[in-house]
């Protein structure tokens, strides 16, 4: 079967026009909740050296890597160990991971973060930090753009504490190459998810596989190519966002598929401050439209999230 390629607008970051990006936004969430991003200030090389220490990360030898399995969400998560979508496939996504959490903060936060050893690794968490302060700053600039979207004001995500020690989360991912032989079902590289949180900037290494799929609920389900656009992030709006809006903006479904080629992505993850509560925004109800779900604490609503997904 033929797979159409998504028809994706391009938002630029930068743009003066501060309304008619919002308006674009709004009209890219409805429709697809799915984007790109372009101007969003992460300098190229920057990104390239990113992916050079993933890469580096992920050809050591297995038994290096298990020095620092996932624990509090930072570290390490081997081939096979998470299941995105536990009722299309018994056998996990053939991906392995990495977590950075957030690299400054209060408490002892940032000291949750694991690192391999800069005697194997030198340059690799200074580059990290650096690219995870510099995507946090870009998601900071578009989550006031997305409340002016949903016609609030600009600040309205600070006001309400979401932006006040933010859950950002770098997924380092590494797909690799053979095709996984499961005669009985299929193996993704990522089964079909939608994201948690606020919004997620991604970045691939330019390797296919990232599939949407705009209407959750119909079957059979209608898949359509993301492609890679050079120098922009694809953006897309998590759960959590979906619920402050009433589902007025999608969370869509995606996947990435197994292309038989070895594949590198990094995906930052916007997440609120865990004491944030979620609730139902002014704008995107009203009498006729109430609100669906109960207002949620951030930190609870992940919480169960993640228990469903990795116990
Ligand atoms: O690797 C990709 O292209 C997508 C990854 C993804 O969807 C995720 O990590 O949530
Ligand atoms: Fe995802």
């Amino acid at each position: 079967m033929t797979v159409s390629t998504a028809k994706l607008p391009v938002i630029d970051l930068s743009s003066p026009d501060r309304l008619s990006t919002a308006n674009s936004i709004r009209q890219a969430c409805v429709d697809y909740g799915f984007f790109y991003l372009a101007n969003h200030g992460v300098e190229e090389e920057l990104i390239k050296r990113a992916f050079e220490e993933s890469r580096k990360f992920f050809s050591l030898p297995l038994d290096e890597k298990m020095k620092l399995p996932r624990k509090e969400h930072r570290g390490y998560s081997p081939l096979y160990a998470e299941n995105l979508d536990p009722d299309s496939s018994s056998k996990g996504d053939s991906k392995e991971a990495f977590y950075v959490g957030p690299v400054r903060g209060s408490g002892n936060k940032a000291e949750l973060n694991q690192w391999p050893s800069p005697e194997v690794l030198p340059s690799w968490r200074s580059t990290m930090e650096s690219y995870h302060e510099k995507v946090m700053s870009a998601a900071g600039r578009l989550i006031s753009l997305i409340a002016l979207a949903l016609k609030l004001d600009e600040d309205y995500f600070v006001k309400v504490g979401a932006l006040d020690d933010p859950e950002g989360f770098l997924r380092l991912l590494h797909y690799p190459g053979e095709l996984g032989s499961s005669d009985e079902e299929p193996i993704y590289g990522a089964s079909a998810h939608s994201d948690y949180g606020m919004t997620t900037l991604l970045l691939t290494d330019g390797v296919a596989g990232l599939q949407v799929c705009r209407e959750k609920w119909r079957q059979p389900r209608v898949w359509e190519d993301v492609p890679q656009i050079h120098g922009c992030f694809i953006v897309n709006i998590g759960d959590m966002m979906e619920r402050w809006t009433n589902c007025l903006f999608r969370s869509t479904l995606h996947r990435v598929m197994p292309t038989g080629q070895e594949r590198y992505s990094m995906a930052f993850f916007m997440d609120p401050n865990p004491d944030c509560i979620v609730e139902c925004l002014e704008s995107c109800c009203s009498e006729s439209c109430p609100p669906r779900f109960p207002a949620i604490r951030s930190g609870d609503y992940f919480t169960e999230r993640f228990r469903l997904t990795y116990d």
